[in-house]
């Protein structure tokens, strides 16, 4: 690049700076304004209200001022929140105005395009920056110089890309500067890459790659699943991609329906900033425990952590069996055909203050009754209603009681005006008895609370019932029985295995009728490999008007390797009805240096699609230490990165096992944190977790405890390791007891390690 062209592009940076802040300005003093203004409608507004009201004639006249009155605020306020927008976004673009530069030949001519992460116009009208949302800068991450077309909303367009020139700009000074032929060049990703990690996810809008910008722009699919290599760009794509459907869908798409499955709350703050970062409010997020507490409130489900720690103490054949069938979109059809085709209804009895005060008995009466045409949702919503007339009868009856009159004369007159609020009554005799109703009713108020929400069935009773008579042949009968009765003391004990809540939910759904949410437009699905087929039923189910994303990556099944290996994608899509499914397979590995990826690659089955990015770094090492030796190699380990490196993570198999090295750690004098599933924050330093905690994650250097032979031996394990290994950004060393795993010794045999078993020299 020769200077003449620095010296430009330098001269147009400082002059779009200048504009952005002339703009500000002007920007901050119309926000002043239109406050002001928003403030003089709403006095007037109240006054105009005062006015008129005591004259009948007047109010009609009233009501329109009013209308219009609220008009106008709307509009004022509207108008307050597009400039303050603006002002968000001028001030996101001051220090790095844009990052990409496009000039094409088309029909109208030869233009130069600017492209940042938020559009800008000069005085004049003339686009200074265009929105990488904007369809023209699609060329800038899609095309090579020569033909290229882009979507307009009257149709493709065609045109020539002449030149593509990308920018790193900090501070309002050009740092790097490339032209490139390429997609986005290696050059400006090696710049980006190098760095070190940062406590909070960054967006990748100025090195957005041609196949993460397919996800990205993809707005055609209904079901659009991505498997992608450890440290591919799946959740950085997914994050842009939610950024772009905003932007595109702004009259008829807000934040507030889209819904993230993240994998635990450390990823839900790490990833919380890219949206921010590229003008958009954050979508809302959940992990699956939260989601799944809160539809199954009163029961303890089993997380995916208790699980897995379980599972590695015990998991017999059966048990996985059973599991597998019960994680099957088989499975949630039977279910489904149960809810449509049993008639039998398990009702309780409702209670108050210990009395049965409507009977199963008299239910299972009103609900056989009914009309058999009457689908089941149909039937209990009859049944609400016969009992709540039933129990307003009773409330009636109930005023004349002499508990009442007892209780009335006991009331204050405070008392009195919480029954009755400021309702002024013409007599005496109407006040008492509106008093009378309020009291029987707040009396009989938990009956009401246990109507509305259906505790009048026992769906734990019915998905007992369905356990009991599926059909299955998966296992004997008697180990099926077994199962059965295990579940059904669990759920006495108020706790259900993970496999049984998205059964048990569709089941109570299908027969309440209840349980969608229609106003979800999307949803995300991050780590999509550690959810069951009918789980994914499940969430289809209860957001059935959003297209779903699945992002996630099938070598990287740390909770399920040990019994449900396979394809699963070919099993997500038989689990989700779809009109138009698609699949993108990103294979480029971003994350990790060369090397390291390099390793971790051998280490599972599907290894040799991957493509290592080329950013150059040292070997990962292999430390093989006697015994006695290793915690005196482990904390002389952590202690050398924690002087090079922004953050260290020793990664364990085990919650156990990393409660007993930060102990370790601690004793020696090093600063290390335990990070568990109930941290937000990831913070810096030296950190301690187990690797499923650390799924979506990434660290300057990690420290894999204990890879030997003894703890890294059953099938999948590769997997565990694999996930393990990418999470290292530039320095990755793998301590083993005696013998490293037979993977890792593979891996060191083939040269991909640097490998030592000497003595360790530190002076711990
Ligand atoms: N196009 C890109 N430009 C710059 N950085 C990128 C790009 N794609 C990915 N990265 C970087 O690579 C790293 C991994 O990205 P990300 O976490 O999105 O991958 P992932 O596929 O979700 O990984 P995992 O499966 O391990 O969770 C991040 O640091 C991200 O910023």
């Amino acid at each position: 690049m020769n200077q003449s062209s620095r010296t430009y592009e330098q001269h147009r940076v400082d002059s779009v700076v200048t504009r952005i802040n002339e703009r500000q300005t002007e920007v901050t003093r119309l926000i002043a304004d239109a406050h002001q203004e928003t403030q003089r409608i709403e006095r007037s507004y109240g006054d105009s209200t005062k006015v008129n009201i005591t004259e009948v004639d007047d109010r009609m006249e009233t009501n329109a001022a009013v209308q219009q009155q609220k008009q106008m605020v709307a509009r004022a306020v509207e108008n307050e929140q597009i400039l303050t927008r603006e002002s968000q976004t001028l001030t996101r673009l001051a220090p790095s105005p844009y990052f990409g530069r496009i000039d094409i030949n088309d029909a109208d001519g030869q233009d130069t395009l600017y492209i940042g992460t938020g559009s800008l116009q000069g005085p004049d009208g003339n686009f200074l920056i265009y929105d990488w949302r904007a369809p023209v800068a699609g060329i800038y991450y899609n095309g090579v110089l020569g033909k290229v077309s882009y979507d307009t909303p009257s149709g493709p367009r065609s045109a020539e890309l002449t030149r593509k020139r990308q920018f790193r700009i900090e501070d309002g000074q050009i740092e790097h500067m490339f032209d490139t032929s390429e997609t986005v060049g290696d050059a400006m990703l090696q710049a980006v890459l190098g760095d070190q990690s940062s406590e909070h996810m960054q967006n990748i809008v100025s090195t957005i790659q041609r196949e993460q910008n397919a996800i990205i722009r993809d707005t055609d699919s209904d079901l659009l699943i991505v498997q992608g290599a450890a440290g591919s760009g799946k959740t950085s794509a997914i994050l842009q991609r939610i950024a772009y459907l905003l932007y595109h869908s702004r009259n008829v798409l807000n934040s507030d329906q889209m819904v993230l499955f993240s994998p635990n709350r450390l990823y839900a703050n790490y990833i919380a900033e890219v949206l921010p970062s590229l003008g958009e409010k954050n979508m809302i997020q959940t992990t699956l425990s939260e989601f799944l507490a809160k539809r199954l409130s009163g029961l303890q489900v089993t997380t995916l952590f208790e699980r897995f720690e379980r599972d590695e103490a015990n998991l017999p054949a059966s048990a996985a069996t059973i599991r597998r069938f019960k994680e099957s979109p088989e499975f949630m059809d039977l279910a489904a055909h149960y809810a449509k085709t049993q008639h039998h209804r398990h009702f309780t009895n409702i209670e108050l203050d210990g009395e049965v005060f409507f009977s199963a008995a008299t239910m299972e009466r009103i609900y056989t009754h009914l009309p058999a045409a009457m689908t089941t949702a149909d039937k209990l919503v009859a049944l609400r209603k016969k009992l709540m007339q039933r129990l307003n009868q009773r409330i009636r009856l109930e005023t004349y009681q002499d508990w009442v009159d007892d209780e009335l004369a006991g009331l204050s007159d405070d008392q009195v005006r919480h029954y009755i609020g400021d309702t002024e009554y013409e007599d005496g005799s109407e006040e008492l008895e509106a008093v009378a109703r309020a009291v029987v009713a707040e009396k009989f108020a938990p009956i009401y609370t246990a109507l509305y929400n259906d505790y009048f069935i026992d769906y734990y009773a019915e998905y007992r019932d369905f356990l009991a008579t599926c059909p299955q042949t998966v296992v004997p009968a008697p180990v099926w029985a077994v199962m059965v009765s295990g579940v059904t003391n669990e759920i006495e004990e108020h706790r259900l295995g993970l496999e049984d809540a998205a059964p048990l939910m569709y089941i109570r759904d299908l027969l309440s009728g209840g349980g969608q949410n229609h106003a979800i437009q999307a949803i995300f699905v991050d780590e999509m490999q550690d959810y069951s087929p009918a789980l994914m039923r499940y969430v289809h189910h209860a957001f059935p008007k959003a297209k779903m994303t699945l992002l996630g990556d099938y070598a990287q099944d740390v909770f399920t390797s040990n019994y449900a290996r396979g394809d699963v994608i070919d099993r997500f899509k038989a689990a989700i009805p779809h009109k138009h499914a698609r699949v993108i397979t990103l294979n480029r590995a971003y994350r990790s240096s060369a090397p390291i990826t390099e390793f971790a690659a051998s280490l599972i089955p599907s290894g040799s699609d991957i493509v290592p990015f080329a950013r150059t770094g040292a070997k990962p090492a292999l430390l093989t230490v006697a015994r006695d030796q290793y915690t005196k190699a482990l904390t002389s380990t952590v202690r050398k990165l924690a002087n090079a490196n922004h953050t260290v993570a020793v990664l364990t198999r085990s919650a156990r096992e990393a409660d007993g090295i930060t102990h370790q750690l601690q004793e020696h004098q090093i600063a290390a944190r335990r990070l568990t599933a109930s941290d937000h924050d990831l913070g810096k330093g030296v950190i301690v977790l187990p690797v499923y905690l650390a799924k979506g994650l990434e660290f300057d250097a990690v420290v894999a405890a204990d890879v030997s032979a003894a703890v890294y031996n059953r099938e999948g394990d590769g997997d565990i390791l694999y996930t393990l290994a990418t999470r290292a950004l530039h320095s990755l060393t793998l301590l083993a007891r005696e013998q490293p795993a037979a993977c890792i010794a593979e891996a060191a045999a083939r040269g991909l390690l640097a490998t030592s078993a000497t003595e360790v020299t530190s002076h711990d």
